[in-house]
């Protein structure tokens, strides 16, 4: 569904992303890991045509065989919520504190063309349950909310208009581990019940082995190594992939499983 070939990433001084390829199914959890700085971020900012403004993107991105680096800034917004949705690490930069949780779902709505008024209540009132919310919810302003409340709305939202794709970058970083587990247990749930794929990227071992089909690593802007989770966890070629793992200790455990035959 997704297909990235050959992608570049560059400032005026540099490039940052360097020629990666990779490419995502229907369905899958795929991680993306690496060193901090190695560009993930910009990378899955490349695929929905988000990147800061002083950073040109070449190569090829291709989602459900529509080009998308030959679609118009309209096409692409329009597309963005729709077929390709984000979830951000930074959850509280995605609200404005004015504004409460209904009005945050109406506005998305509206951008999306929902028009009629009680169609959008009924759907954000479903979404909100869907992440296990209340209705009430929808009535109060972000710091009202806890930090795994705010980032379930986030899901909700980007899940309200069924996107084939979520790209989820570093989404627990900011929560204790416990509403992290809960983040991530909610997002494979809702995987399971609507077959989205996620571009997932995390430094976060334990997660990539509990969820991850696929996964790629990234060293300074290139892909070393890319596969089934299961087979780079037993059987890692490259020597950053080999160190990430060293330094992951409770992941060495698993790895010992996965060569005993144990599923992780
Ligand atoms: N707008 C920009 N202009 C120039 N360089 C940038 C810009 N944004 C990010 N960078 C640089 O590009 C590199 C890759 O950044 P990116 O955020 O993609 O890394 P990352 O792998 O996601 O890191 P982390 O795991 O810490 O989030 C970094 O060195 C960063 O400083």
């Amino acid at each position: 569904m997704l297909s990235i070939d050959q992608v570049s990433v560059s400032s005026k001084e540099k490039k940052i992303v360097n020629h990666v390829s990779l490419s995502i199914r229907e369905g899958e959890w795929y991680a993306l890991v690496g060193q901090s700085g190695s560009g993930k971020t910009l990378l899955s900012q490349a695929i929905g045509r988000m990147l800061p403004a002083n950073l040109q993107v070449h190569g090829n991105i291709r989602f459900n065989e529509q080009d998308l680096m030959s679609l118009t800034a309209k096409e692409m917004r329009s597309l963005r919520g729709k077929k390709i949705s984000y979830i951000f690490q930074d959850y509280q930069g995605s609200f404005t504190p004015f504004r409460t949780i209904g009005q945050h779902f109406d506005e998305y709505q509206k951008v999306h063309d929902i028009s009629d008024a009680s169609t959008r209540l009924n759907q954000a009132v479903e979404a909100l349950h869907s992440v296990g919310l209340e209705e009430s919810l929808l009535k109060r302003y972000p710091f009202q909310l806890s930090g795994g409340q705010l980032q379930r709305v986030s899901i909700a939202t980007a899940l309200l208009l069924s996107p084939d794709l979520i790209i989820a970058d570093e989404i627990t970083t900011a929560l204790d581990s416990i509403s992290g587990h809960k983040i991530l247990e909610l997002l494979a749930r809702r995987q399971k019940e609507s077959g989205f794929a996620i571009l997932f990227i995390t430094h976060d071992w334990r997660h990539v082995r509990r969820y991850a089909n696929h996964l790629a690593v990234m060293k300074e802007g290139q892909i070393v190594e890319a596969g089934q989770k299961d087979q780079i966890l037993s059987n890692p070629q490259h020597e950053y992939t080999k160190e990430l793992i060293k330094a992951a200790p409770t992941l060495q455990r698993s790895v010992l499983n996965i060569r005993k035959g144990v599923t992780i």
